[in-house]
């Protein structure tokens, strides 16, 4: 079967989106696996499918696959991708769309010069709706990972984090705590893992080893954890800016009960087809 596909961008991370409106499409674990592998595959962090809405009060359905094969709640990043592909191909003329995902309904506002608002739901911080198990100490939750004990927030932003502040973020302790934490044996479902720095009370520094990739340039749902976790530790205010790898994300939470709105980019890089 010939795959025609776009590849696109949110900062860095980066995504193969394919559209099952015109035409359904499936895929199986080990198609996703090689398809993102970036010798042998196309390479993504992320496949998106565009499918029609299964609610009638929705325009679309989409869902999310991390590189792994495995299905996700919601991507950040990828729903502002999303956006961008279902008006370039026409298959819509509306700036504000209504999208079905895993996680349930996302709000997404086409913006001038390629910005994209996307109302990101409500957060959670019941361990249950990671899930994660654990005793807290006043609000933080200690974790070992190896010989060190770390202090992190979890966070359902629709899908899993836990956001660690840090005072420097530092390329060895990403990478081998955000492998231990991803598959700590208190999270079932595995996890997000935010590393945050925070600059002032309206910016911080985060990376994100991200559940199912590894490292990735950005994470539009890790921005957003980051951000409503520093807002319930008392530590930002209510608009923050979060600089990744790849770039600046705009998140605003007003506070418990109230949605989390990310604002940032949404490119394409280019189109191709490949026999699956
Ligand atoms: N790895 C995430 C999904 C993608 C999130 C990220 N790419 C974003 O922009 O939010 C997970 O397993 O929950």
């Amino acid at each position: 079967m010939l795959l025609k596909f776009t590849k696109m961008h949110g900062l860095g991370n980066d995504f193969v989106v394919v559209d099952a409106v015109s035409r359904k499409v499936f895929f199986n674990k080990q198609q996703i696996e090689r398809l993102s592998d970036r010798n042998w595959g196309i390479g993504f962090d992320q496949l998106l499918v565009v499918e029609p809405p299964t609610d009638p009060d929705m325009d679309f359905r989409y869902r999310i696959y991390n590189s792994d094969g495995s299905e996700v709640e919601h991507c950040g990043n990828g729903a502002r991708c999303f956006a961008k592909f279902v008006l370039d191909r026409e298959l819509t003329n509306k700036r504000i769309i209504n999208v079905e995902t895993k996680r349930g309904s996302i709000q997404l506002r086409v913006l001038d010069a390629g910005l994209v608002t996307v109302d990101m739901g409500s957060p959670s911080f019941e361990p249950q709706d990671l899930p994660f198990t654990a005793d807290p100490c006043n609000g933080l939750y200690s974790i070992m990972a190896g010989d060190t004990e770390y202090f992190m927030t979890p966070v359902s932003v629709g899908n899993p984090h836990a956001v660690i502040k840090v005072d420097q973020l530092l390329d060895e302790e990403v990478t081998r705590v955000g492998a231990l934490i991803e598959c700590h044996e208190r999270f079932p479902r595995k996890v997000n893992v935010g590393f945050m720095q925070v600059i002032s009370p309206d910016e911080i520094n985060l990376r994100v080893y991200e559940r199912g990739v590894g490292e990735t340039q950005a994470c539009g749902t890790g921005a957003c954890a980051a951000v409503v976790a520093g807002i319930k530790q008392g530590w930002l205010s209510p608009k923050v800016t979060a600089h990744l790898r790849g770039g600046d994300l705009h998140i605003e939470w007003q506070g418990e009960g109230t949605p989390i709105l990310m604002t940032g980019p949404a490119e394409k890089v280019f189109e191709g087809q490949i026999y699956l």
